[in-house]
């Protein structure tokens, strides 16, 4: 029988089928497995990819041999090669987008080209005779080689038949070289006490104080003993030559930034937390089932999600523990590591690739067995995955919603079917989507159902701001209610929390002469003003405009600031208290590394009187002496032309208001709001979850949307308008083609709500129906004919199953 493990099939993270047949070399034996990262040829080039099985090739042919592998150990378990499988066929993504997606970044060495000048080069280019356009290519050259990819991205590009030309006349060279980007374990030199007696001669008390540390603190890595013991500096070379500290290489350990943890003591459970955790570990041991928990807003969810992760590890299993906002993954991470200490990894993205890359190998060696993150965390490389957790599972930001758009949420429920765990989703206001699938039974409902400090939830008051309009100034979105509430709150001591869920100054500037918006240059939105930076920026392209900018239209150069963002309400806070200590919390702010932890411990700490911020704030969030939370406006998210817009509005409101009067003093809050009687915020302000959900599924089953059907988004996108139309126009009749006896819906084409962005202008067509896999087939089968049709070969087709957002 010939020997199967000497060949592997690898999956490049190129967008092409495979997988690949390789032979595995001898001295790479040991260390290939499943899941390996290896570096293979491929046609002409070096690439990355990764072992998804060991078999011969199907067909007699001949096979090319793995190059290099290049981890200490696989990035991800067998286990986890079906889930790819099932991902790359449900969002119809190659197997290497897959695979690069689930791992973490920088991962990836791929060669490149890059052009580089030949000496005839060189006197080419001082040759007076040389074309111009020539000359500004080589010139670009003369101090380094430039990756090819640069010149033909480059503005104007550099046209590819300069470029062979230039390499034919002998001007240039173009070669292939690996990309320095690659990231691997970190080695260091370590510097260890050697065993034996001392010798008398020859110490010196430095050399003492070396000698006495290495033996305390054990192997430390030079940098950081040169750091710790500056005279290390000078002593540890003769102490190596004497044998007395040996140096040796090792890997090391990036870790994250984190603070101080001190660990704690579980609290009795109450009754209710107590009944959902013997329902839940009683489940472990039965193998795949979800459980969906309604808790209030201040309940103690994430004290049963420890208890559960407790019982699991006690059961031998591990534990993934998801968390939607990295706002919010600083919290549970301390909370977690209190009482779990390092048996903790986190991933998300606020580590750096060699931060996230020793985590990921701390988690696939198994040194640890729980892991909290945001949602690419539900590929952690565990092995024997006990539970999985899905904290504020309503939340739009488990969907990814660029490259491979999977949602996280839903993909805890298959990777736990697959691997025989338990799946127990969280939340205060559950998704319309999930509360169904409790109606169902698909989902074992779990409740908490009263506040852990037994207070009722805080009283919502409902502030109408039409009568407010005309007010001067700041007094439009500050209004007296709202500033008498916090002085109140002020003067005895207590927190406010103010939300608005828009960054910046002003979200809608406008000419002061002929008021017409001042829109960015590529997208089809309004520019938003950071006084901070003193610029006009776009949200959606990053596009900057200085302070001093005119209107396109009339070319007037006085622009009026309209609209609040949570600068603006920062601003008008402090003018109104100027004693007291305002941080604003928002991506603006917390952008640096390390801002975030430093406002929340300000928070917590209570060095800060009054926090603004955006949802990443409005969420999850535990600060017992928050008394007063203030919603600027409620419905800023209302009118979006999305069938959520309901649910994401109800959801927000419920999770801002439940932040309020979470320790032993009651809670207040006040809700302002355009549109006082509407039903979304009455039932905000009842606490009502069950009547929204009644009366959003009744609206959501009367005009066919999930979750009583399913959806698949395409997107289109061009450069040119009249192309990305017709691309519409073209993909759409060939859905149509194939539509009769499926029973699927085809809506559009039509505009999208944002219609350019990125220079792009963009379109899309909604197929909506009963079976995700009959639509599949369609948008697949009309969409290879689509790209057979040719003339549309630049235009972009993006397909999103089961979408969030419909923008
Ligand atoms: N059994 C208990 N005894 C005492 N205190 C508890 C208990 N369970 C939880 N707590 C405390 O109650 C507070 C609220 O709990 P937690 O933050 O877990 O609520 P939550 O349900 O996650 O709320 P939200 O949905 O608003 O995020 C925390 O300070 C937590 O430490
Ligand atoms: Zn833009």
């Amino acid at each position: 029988m010939p020997d199967t493990s000497c060949y592997a099939q690898v999956t490049v993270t190129l967008p092409l089928s495979g997988p690949y047949t390789y032979i595995v070399p001898d001295h790479l034996r040991a260390h290939a497995a499943v899941g390996s990262r290896v570096l293979v040829p491929f046609g002409r080039r070096t690439v990355t990819g990764y072992i998804t099985e060991f078999a011969p090739p199907k067909k007699k042919m001949r096979v090319k041999a793995i190059l290099d592998t290049l981890d200490p150990c696989p990035l991800f378990t067998p286990a986890m090669v079906p889930l790819f499988r099932w991902i790359a066929d449900y969002y119809m993504a190659p197997m290497g987008d897959v695979i690069k997606t689930a791992l973490p970044g920088g991962l990836n060495v791929v060669d490149r080209q890059v052009a580089t000048l030949t000496d005839s080069g060189k006197t080419a280019a001082a040759d007076p005779a040389c074309p111009e356009a020539d000359k500004e290519l080589l010139a670009l050259l003369m101090s380094a080689p430039v990756p090819l990819k640069q010149l033909i991205d480059a503005d104007p590009p550099v046209p590819r038949a300069q470029i062979r030309a230039l390499e034919e006349k002998g001007w240039i060279t173009v070669t292939r070289e690996l990309s320095t980007a690659r990231t691997r374990a970190k080695m260091e030199t370590l510097a260890e006490a050697a065993f034996g007696p001392l010798p008398q001669k020859g110490v010196t008390e430095k050399r003492q104080h070396l000698l006495d540390f290495l033996r305390v603190h054990g192997a430390t890595a030079r940098a950081d003993l040169n750091r710790k013991l500056p005279s290390a500096k000078s002593t540890l070379g003769p102490m190596v030559e004497m044998g007395l500290v040996h140096l040796f290489e090792d890997r090391v350990e990036r870790s994250p930034l984190g603070e101080e943890i001190v660990p704690d003591t579980p609290p009795p459970l109450t009754d209710e937390q107590q009944e959902v955790v013997s329902t839940v570990s009683a489940q472990l041991k039965g193998g795949y089932a979800t459980f969906l928990l309604k808790g209030v807003t201040g309940s103690g969810k994430t004290e049963v999600y420890m208890r559960l992760v407790e019982e699991a590890l006690a059961a031998g299993k591990t534990a993934v523990v998801l968390v939607p906002e990295i706002a919010l993954i600083a919290q549970t991470d301390r909370r977690f590591k209190s009482r779990f200490g390092d048996r903790i990894a986190v991933l998300h993205s606020g580590l750096s690739d060699g931060e996230r890359y020793d985590q990921w190998v701390k988690i696939a060696e198994k040194r640890v067995s729980v892991v909290i993150g945001a949602r690419s965390a539900i590929f952690a490389p565990l092995t024997d995955i006990g539970l999985i957790v899905v904290d504020e599972e309503h939340d739009g930001s488990y969907k990814q919603e660029s490259g491979l758009r999977y949602n996280a949420r839903d993909l805890a429920a298959v990777r736990a079917r697959m691997e025989g765990a338990v799946v127990l989703l969280g939340s205060a206001t559950p998704s319309i989507q999930s509360a169904w699938n409790a109606t169902t039974g698909k989902f074992k409902e779990v409740l908490l159902t009263k506040r852990v400090n037994k207070k009722p939830m805080p009283e919502i008051e409902v502030v109408d701001l039409k009568k407010y309009k005309d007010l001067p100034g700041i007094h439009t979105f500050l209004t007296p209610r709202l500033v008498e509430a916090m002085t109140q709150t002020l003067d005895r001591n207590e927190q406010v929390l103010l939300f608005l869920n828009r960054r910046g100054f002003s979200g809608a500037p406008i000419c002061a002469h002929c008021g017409e918006p001042l829109k960015c240059r590529h997208c089809d939105v309004s520019m938003t003003f950071h006084k901070g930076v003193n610029a006009f920026r776009c949200h959606i392209c990053g596009y900057f405009e200085p302070a001093k900018t005119h209107c396109r239209i009339c070319n007037g150069n006085k622009i009026k600031l309209l609209g609040s963002g949570t600068e603006k309400v920062e601003e008008a806070v402090k003018d109104i208290f100027p004693h007291k200590t305002v941080a604003r919390m928002d991506q603006d702010t917390t952008a640096r590394r390390g801002s975030l932890l430093k406002i929340l411990k300000g928070v917590r700490e209570k060095q800060v009187d009054i926090v603004v911020g955006t949802q990443m704030i409005a969420k999850g969030h535990d600060f017992p002496d928050i008394t007063l939370v203030g919603v600027i406006c409620a419905d800023t998210a209302l009118n979006l032309p999305d069938f959520r817009a309901g649910e994401r509005t109800f959801q927000l409101l419920a999770q801002v208001a439940g932040r309020a009067g979470r320790g032993d003093k009651p809670g207040r809050v006040i809700l302002q709001t355009y549109v006082p009687d509407h039903f979304t915020i009455g039932c905000a302000v009842d606490h009502d979850a069950d009547a929204f959900y009644t009366h959003e599924t009744g609206f959501r089953r009367a005009l066919a949307y999930p979750p009583f059907t399913r959806i698949i988004l395409i997107r289109i996108a061009d450069k040119n308008s009249q192309r990305s139309r017709a691309a519409a126009q073209k993909l759409s009749g060939l859905l149509w083609d194939r539509r009769p006896d499926t029973g699927v819906a085809i809506m559009g084409p039509a505009e999208a709500p944002l219609t350019r962005a990125m220079n792009r202008y963009r379109w899309q067509i909604l197929l909506k129906g009963e079976s995700p896999s009959v639509m599949k087939k369609m948008a697949a089968d009309a969409l290879e004919a689509f790209r057979r049709e040719g003339g549309f070969s630049n235009v972009s087709v993006t397909i999103d199953v089961d979408p969030y957002a419909l923008g």
